[in-house]
């Protein structure tokens, strides 16, 4: 990877150069900066003219993808070849909603009629159970649905869910995914077991907390409507047959999907089954189609106007060419409040790797930590830092243009301008100038002027993209969704990392198997453990009310 770090080396050297001129300087001497470094699809732009970056860099940028080859990559993912080599598997997430009549094979296997046998049976099940044709043991429609799943079972429908709550026009669905039992207990507290569907979502059916969560769930309706009845309010979905049929859900109840489906990638498929429910057949397909949409362009479109593409190389820049830690991802969008957080399991459990796919020591660094929450609520907690903190944080601002409800246009224009008010706030910043003359104005002594001036002083050039979209409508979520989805892929790709294992999740997994059974039997001997693992157990047998009543 020599060359990958020689590339770097250029990029540093642009960087630098670039420090010389501000953001604000950059758009000064280049009116067209916008049209020069912006990227649509349909009705969609993403607009990075306000991360300090220049053509120059850019086409290094380009250098890099080509150097890592990240387009055969690319196309290597997208032909089912094994690319997640740490379980020898393929990764056709993209297969789940490929609208083409192309064949993709695994194992000389062509996917694509199981994936279409799955998706009818799924459209088959929802439509009946939205216009009740498959009703309750107690022959009743079913009027709420608990998700019942963890990671990438939960993150993906909730957050689509939520997203997509115009169009939800079926049963109520709800999620449960914390081992917590406070999670199940609230959620289900003004539920009607006798019309409540719970649709058990895990890959491998071994979730702890997912399995935990669908035997307590179990218990309640057992004990509300009767042993085989509580069968009748169950579905799954999951690759593992065998452990379906064992927990009691009949087979025509059960969703399969296969192991080249990521969990944080398998919202495309049966996983998906909650929000198909919620929205419908037909706007699940516009979901899907969205995603296809972006996947083609990812595949086809030119590297300079590849969106995708340009999305990972801007993250590459920030992360190893600027030194940046974190990214933020800011939807001013309401419905979007739980996109940060899904973003954080597709990202970080994708590229938070310390080592090369052939097991190396990565020199560089990976993945960065991403986190964020809706404007405008943010503005109001945590945006201070990012405009006068010490650290320089890139801010990915989303946007609607229209908004679904009638009579509140204000609340939109308010919304948008904020958003776009928040990116030039960073890029243009105060200089103390600027403060001293509105502080004078204002009719301010001397004094007091210098006394206060550097609090007021911002001092901008904070880098900023934003990606602009028509409407928030399943179409549009599939797009957005995907082109995350394929930055990972870009940047996995140039890291050289294995994007699509999650090893790191294992141990804390391994240790809470041991863990519980010093918290379950007084007689186990703590003495060995450490001294903070002993002290914390003590205090948990001294105060745990399942044992001292
Ligand atoms: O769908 P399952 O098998 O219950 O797994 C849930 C989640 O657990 C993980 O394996 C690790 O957190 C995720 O990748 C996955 O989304």
């Amino acid at each position: 990877m020599g060359r990958r770090e020689d590339l770097f080396a250029e990029l540093k050297s642009i960087k630098n150069e670039l420090e010389k001129i501000t953001l604000k300087g950059l758009f000064k001497e280049n009116p067209k900066r916008f049209e020069e470094f912006s990227v649509s699809l349909e009705n969609m732009t993403l607009d990075y003219s306000k991360i300090n970056i220049n053509k120059d860099a850019i086409s290094k940028l380009f250098e890099v993808a080509k150097e890592c080859k990240v387009e055969e990559k690319r196309d290597a993912m997208f032909s089912g070849e094994k690319i997640n080599i740490t379980e020898n598997r393929a990764v056709l997430h993209t297969a789940l909603r490929n609208k083409s009549d192309n064949q993709i094979f695994v194992d000389g296997k062509d996917v694509i009629p199981d994936i279409k046998e799955v998706l009818q049976n799924m459209k088959e099940f929802a439509t009946s159970i939205r216009d009740g044709k498959i009703l309750s043991s107690t022959n009743e429609e079913f009027t709420d649905i608990i998700n019942i799943g963890i990671g990438g079972s939960h993150l993906g429908p909730e957050m689509v869910s939520q997203a997509l709550t115009p169009y939800c026009d079926g049963p109520k669905v709800h999620f449960v995914s914390n081992i917590d039992s406070s999670h199940l207990s609230d959620t289900i507290k003004d539920l009607n077991p006798a019309t409540t569907l719970v649709i058990v979502a895990s890959k491998t059916f071994t979730t702890i907390e997912t399995m935990t969560n669908a035997k307590s769930a179990k218990k309640w309706f057992q004990e509300s409507l009767g042993e085989k009845e509580a069968n009748l309010h169950f579905a799954a979905l999951s690759t593992a047959l065998e452990k379906t049929k064992e927990f009691g859900i009949s087979d025509d109840r059960v969703f399969g999907f296969w192991d080249w489906v990521g969990g944080r990638y398998s919202i495309w498929s049966a996983i998906g089954l909650s929000v198909m429910i919620a929205i419908g057949a037909d706007s699940f397909d516009e979901f899907l189609e969205g995603a296809f949409i972006m996947d083609e362009h990812f595949k086809t479109a030119p590297i300079e106007k590849n969106m995708p593409m340009l999305l990972g190389l801007i993250g590459i820049w920030h992360r190893n060419i600027c030194d940046y830690d974190t990214r933020a991802i800011l939807p001013y969008d309401q419905r979007l409040r739980s996109f940060a957080m899904y973003v954080q399991q597709l990202d970080m459990e994708s590229n938070g790797k310390r080592v090369t796919l052939s097991g190396e020591e990565l020199k560089i660094k990976s993945g960065p930590i991403v986190w964020g929450e809706p404007g405008t609520n943010s503005q109001h907690s945590f945006f201070q830092l990012l405009h006068q903190g010490k650290d320089i944080i890139p801010c990915e601002f989303m946007l609607a243009v229209n908004n679904h409800e009638n009579g509140m246009d204000i609340h939109n224009d308010l919304l948008m301008a904020n958003c776009l008010a928040q990116s030039q706030a960073m890029m243009n910043g105060r200089d103390i100038d600027e403060v001293r003359t509105i502080l004078k104005d204002s009719g301010l002594c001397e004094e007091k002027i210098e006394e206060l001036a550097p609090h007021k002083v911002f001092e901008g050039n904070r880098p900023s993209s934003t990606l602009i979209y028509k409407k928030l409508d399943p179409k549009t979520l599939g797009k957005i969704i995907a082109l995350y989805e394929h930055r990972v892929f870009v940047e996995g790709a140039i890291w050289d990392v294995g994007s699509f294992d999650q090893w790191g999740v294992e141990l804390g997994k391994e240790l809470a198997t041991k863990m519980v059974s010093y918290i379950q039997d007084d007689s186990k001997d703590t003495k060995l453990l450490d001294s903070s693992s002993k002290g914390l157990l003590d205090t948990i047998k001294l105060w745990n009310k399942n044992k001292k009543g």
